[in-house]
């Protein structure tokens, strides 16, 4: 991979390297684009095959971060994390706060939060080091797990998106077909059963299903089985790239609204699903909520302010899909064109010369 010929053509900010001989940690912490404020976005943990493949997780992922925070209307840019490690076996103490330490180095440029692999309690530690990390306990003040929250905004997005496709927002009597029941699937299930919705779940982790059984009277089928089944509403929870050549014959759903991020394999999958007048919730539109939590944190963290600015996630999805029939494209096209336009407008709106105190030249 060339990359600063990669970080040029999609144009990246900052790329670090970060390396501790102690505690193992090897981090890159990816920033794309802070026009709208500091670089918010997740530490993933992941057992990267080679350090290529960790390199275009950070980058692909701070890009997704930046059109995340710009569609849901926040004022951050985009930035990820990537520690390169096995979560269950690699993570110690010193290795979260030797990233800590990183961060702080970082001066504000970069702010963190959990993604998948890390943890809440890995977060405390990170704030040992530095306060430019959210999502810490609740005993600090903080938001700790963004998850349910993040739940929450995919059940009011999915709502928009059963209005577009059915004429009406209940979800009672509608069957819903879930992708890996994990920690954002589990409460949106919660939601979904509450409002009377039927479930079918798959996922590889047997007692994560047994669990959601259990609960929600959801029915089991297998994790290939999943993309084929008779419901109104696919709810892709786990992996991404899950729309592709394979999956998108066997759907039957009218509509796919779920958590994972970057869902589609490639554009081409989103044109066509859309010519199939499948009705598609943007990914990083429809679960920003936790993001929009722990962003809640800069103010001074407030649980109910951050739930009514999560609810607006169904103001937004109905928005794109308004753009989307306005201008006659996919819905990804329309969230882009969303995100993209605020942060060339702020863009804009910044670029006037501001006299601060660093301007004033004195005792050279
Ligand atoms: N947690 C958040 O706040 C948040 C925010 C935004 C986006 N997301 C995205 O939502 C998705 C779920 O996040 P999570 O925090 O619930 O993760 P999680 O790890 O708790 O849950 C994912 C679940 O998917 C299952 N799974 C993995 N591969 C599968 C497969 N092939 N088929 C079926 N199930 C499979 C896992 O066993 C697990 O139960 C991820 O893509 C994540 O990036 C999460
Ligand atoms: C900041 C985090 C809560 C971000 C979350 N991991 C996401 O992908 O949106």
């Amino acid at each position: 991979m060339e990359i600063f010929k990669y970080m040029e053509t999609y144009d990246y900010e900052q790329l670090v390297f970060c390396q501790d001989k102690t505690s193992g940690l090897k981090a890159i912490i990816a920033i794309h684009d802070t026009t709208l404020g500091p670089a918010l976005g997740g530490t993933r943990m992941w057992n990267y095959a080679s350090e290529e493949e960790a390199i275009e997780d950070a980058l692909r992922l701070a890009k997704g971060m930046t059109y995340k925070n710009a569609a849901a209307g926040l004022n951050l840019g985009g930035g990820k994390t990537v520690i390169i490690g096995d979560p269950l076996k690699d993570k110690n103490e010193e290795m979260f706060r030797a990233f800590g330490r990183f961060i702080q180095g970082l001066n504000g440029r970069y702010i963190t939060a959990e993604d998948v692999g890390t943890t809440v309690a890995d977060m405390d530690i990170i704030h040992e080091e530095t306060n430019y990390v959210t999502g810490i306990s609740e005993a600090f003040g903080s938001s700790g797990n963004p998850s349910p929250v993040t739940a929450y905004g995919v059940y009011v997005g999915m709502k928009a998106a059963a209005k577009e496709a059915f004429g009406s927002d209940s979800l009672e009597g509608k069957t819903v077909a879930v992708q890996g029941v994990g920690n954002v699937a589990y409460t949106l299930c919660d939601y979904l059963h509450k409002e009377g919705a039927k479930l079918i779940v798959a996922d590889i982790n047997q007692a994560s299903v047994d669990r959601a059984v259990n609960a929600f009277d959801a029915v089991q089928v297998g994790v290939d089985e999943i993309y084929s089944q008779d419901a109104d509403i696919f709810a892709p929870c786990a992996l991404g790239a899950i729309i592709n050549d394979n999956t998108i014959p066997q759907l039957k759903a009218k509509v796919i609204a779920g958590s994972a991020n970057n869902q589609l394999k490639d554009t081409k999958h989103g044109d066509i699903i859309h010519e199939m007048g499948i009705v598609y919730a943007p990914d990083y539109v429809i679960n920003s909520g936790g993001v929009i939590n722990v962003a809640d944190e800069l103010y001074g963290y407030n649980h109910d302010r951050a739930m009514k600015r999560v609810s607006g996630i169904y103001d937004t999805i109905e928005k794109i899909f308004a753009i989307s029939k306005r201008d006659e494209i996919p819905t990804y096209v329309a969230a882009d064109r969303l995100a993209e336009e605020r942060i060339e407008r702020v863009g804009k709106s910044r670029s006037q010369f501001l006299q601060n105190g660093k301007h004033i030249i004195t005792n050279r």
